[in-house]
């Protein structure tokens, strides 16, 4: 792997994904997912994982969701090694996994009822929850009154609610136009930087990967692997000035060129 930040210790890593390999059977063939593929993520880290489609990144996501077995390797999240989901992994996916029957505030109450929280505290963690998402006027909707970047904000105030100490992230923004995008985008570092929870988010936007990440992943397929790993020396706090910054734009160049010439080396171009 050309890893410009490869070099941590084992005691700071909240996920380790050690030398693991995935591979389905389908009839007679067998596919090779993800080849020997070894990632570090620090506590409160938020890092992408971009790559071509059929790369493996949703492969990797959910062996470390526990939804996925690993076929060889092992994956460690808070020093213990995983083998089925846990609340202490949140999920959220591109669909918005939301009870339609339910309103706004009663999905993001139910994720608290999860971790045993009931009463006031329920409701007034809710608020907080739904404040954090702009959410707040429209807590007694339900969500087929929602628009699409909505009930994405109704899946992350539930996935905020259910306190994990890591968020994994599947292409949540991908269905939603560019102007919901960004502001959501803005919304998720601004949580991000008061919650601190360790991130790993799933885009094929670079930009986005770039803007998000502190560390962003890449990946190429046949067979999915990491190729990559990029450290994002952007500030912490990302506003609408740093989207449009000769840096971003470096790093943007940068990724989409390892990306380019990956495909050349694999006889894909
Ligand atoms: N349940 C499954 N059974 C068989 N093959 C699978 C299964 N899930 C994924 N694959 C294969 O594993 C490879 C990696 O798939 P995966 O969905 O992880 O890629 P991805 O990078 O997330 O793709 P995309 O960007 O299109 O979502 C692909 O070749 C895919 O066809």
């Amino acid at each position: 792997m050309a890893g410009e930040n490869s070099v941590m210790s084992a005691q700071d890593d909240k996920i380790h994904v050690d030398r693991v390999e995935k591979r389905y059977q389908v009839g007679d063939r067998q596919i090779l997912a993800l080849r020997e593929t070894s990632l570090q993520v620090k506590e409160g880290e938020f890092i992408c994982l971009v790559g071509p489609t059929g790369c493996g990144k949703t492969t990797l996501l959910n062996m470390i969701a526990g939804l996925e077995s690993v076929t060889s390797g092992k994956i460690v999240v808070s020093g213990k090694e995983v083998h089925k989901p846990g609340r202490d992994r949140g999920v959220v996916f591109q669909q918005y996994a939301l009870f339609p029957w339910l309103t706004v505030r009663k999905n993001v109450e139910f994720a608290l009822s999860m971790r045993g929280i009931k009463g006031i505290e329920r409701s007034e963690m809710a608020s907080e929850f739904l404040s954090l998402v702009n959410l707040k006027a429209f807590e007694n909707a339900l969500p087929k009154q929602l628009s699409g970047g909505m009930k994405q904000r109704v899946a992350l105030a539930r996935a905020y609610a259910a306190q994990p100490d890591v968020l994994l992230m599947d292409e949540p923004f991908g269905a939603l136009d560019a102007d919901t995008k960004s502001q959501l985008q803005e919304d998720l570092l601004s949580s991000w930087r008061q919650l601190r929870t360790t991130v790993i988010f799933i885009t094929h936007d670079v930009e986005e990967a770039v803007f998000l990440a502190q560390r962003v992943i890449v990946m190429a397929a046949n067979p999915g692997r990491v190729t990559a790993e990029v450290k994002v020396d952007l500030p912490i706090l990302r506003d609408h000035s740093v989207r449009f910054s000769s840096e971003l734009l470096h790093y943007k160049n940068d990724i989409w060129n390892r990306l380019h010439s990956q495909r050349v080396e694999d006889g894909l171009i």
